[in-house]
């Protein structure tokens, strides 16, 4: 299917989203890395951008029975809860779709802390899953040995091989070992940019999407996203939701945006008309 223009797709979907309003909220979810915030070398240094800062907040304070808002995104839990300035009441989907929680008090609400408060599902590895994990990262350390540039992330579910700062050749055949890895030990594996992520916990961002969809009676759903695990979101959502790729690349997403500032002005056009849609 070719892409709509954004701003009619924008137009139908907030159309959508206030003939469906006394039956359900809107869910909007969108992703983190390369949407909310420009990609970098440091993951631990990634913020949203001001204006897309701003536009959660605003579309946050919608009453939650009209309107909804969750970021779903790989990176687990707790640093996507430090890292993305979300306001309270948003839903949080961390590792792929693995964890759950939700924003109760950003910071700005509680000068005494500069940590959000943050309510989260239960999440633990049987010990099955633990032994694999340390296989996985095991593994991924082996292969990152000496290849300057390349390292491993951490995170509960999940070891990721990060290559955006090795050479072209190096980032290829890391990668290929760390894809061979993690079949080898019959984890999951996700490609992104630039990085190959071997998961014990079998999730997506689609199951993830679909799941909290039900969950809240979501009546149409929003996501954007900009990377290959992202295709999984879009690939759930129907003719009346609205999908949007950021950046470039193959995509089933109904719309595009070229890069973070166009993901956060339409973002904020959003937040426009659904203040008014929904009012
Ligand atoms: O689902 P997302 O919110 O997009 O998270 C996906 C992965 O994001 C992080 O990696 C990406 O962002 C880094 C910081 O800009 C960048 O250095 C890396 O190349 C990107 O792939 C994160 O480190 C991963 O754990 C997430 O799975």
């Amino acid at each position: 299917m070719s892409l709509e223009s954004v701003q009619s797709a924008v137009a139908r979907f907030v159309e959508q989203a206030r003939a469906g309003a006394d039956e359900g909220p809107v869910l909007i979810a969108t992703d983190f890395d390369g949407v909310l915030a420009p990609l970098g070398d440091d993951p631990s240094a990634s913020r949203p951008t001001v204006a897309a800062a701003a536009a959660l907040v605003r579309l946050a304070r919608l009453p939650h029975e009209r309107l909804r808002l969750a970021l779903v995104s790989g990176r687990h839990l707790e640093t996507l809860a430090q890292l993305a300035l979300a306001p309270s009441g948003t839903i949080l989907v961390g590792s792929h779709g693995a964890e759950r929680g939700e924003i109760r008090q950003d910071p700005s609400e509680d000068s005494s802390t500069r940590l959000p408060d943050v309510e989260r599902a239960p999440f633990d590895l049987v010990p099955e899953q633990e032994a694999l994990l340390r296989d996985v990262t095991t593994g991924l350390d082996e292969i990152v040995e000496n290849v300057d540039g390349a390292w491993v992330e951490r995170k509960p579910s999940a070891a990721v091989l990060h290559t955006r700062l090795s050479t072209e050749t190096d980032a290829e055949t890391v990668s290929t070992r760390a894809v061979a890895l993690g079949e080898r030990l019959g984890a999951h594996v996700m490609s992104g940019k630039n990085v190959v992520e071997i998961a014990v916990v079998e999730t997506s961002k689609g199951e993830a999407l679909l799941a909290l969809r039900e969950e809240l009676g979501a009546t149409v759903v929003f996501y954007m996203g900009d990377d290959v695990t992202d295709e999984r979101a879009f690939a759930v959502l129907g003719a009346d939701d609205l999908t949007v790729k950021v950046g470039s690349g193959e995509t089933a997403a109904l719309v595009r945006v070229a890069d973070t500032d166009e993901a956060a002005d339409l973002l904020a056009d959003l937040a426009d008309a659904l203040e008014h849609a929904l009012a």
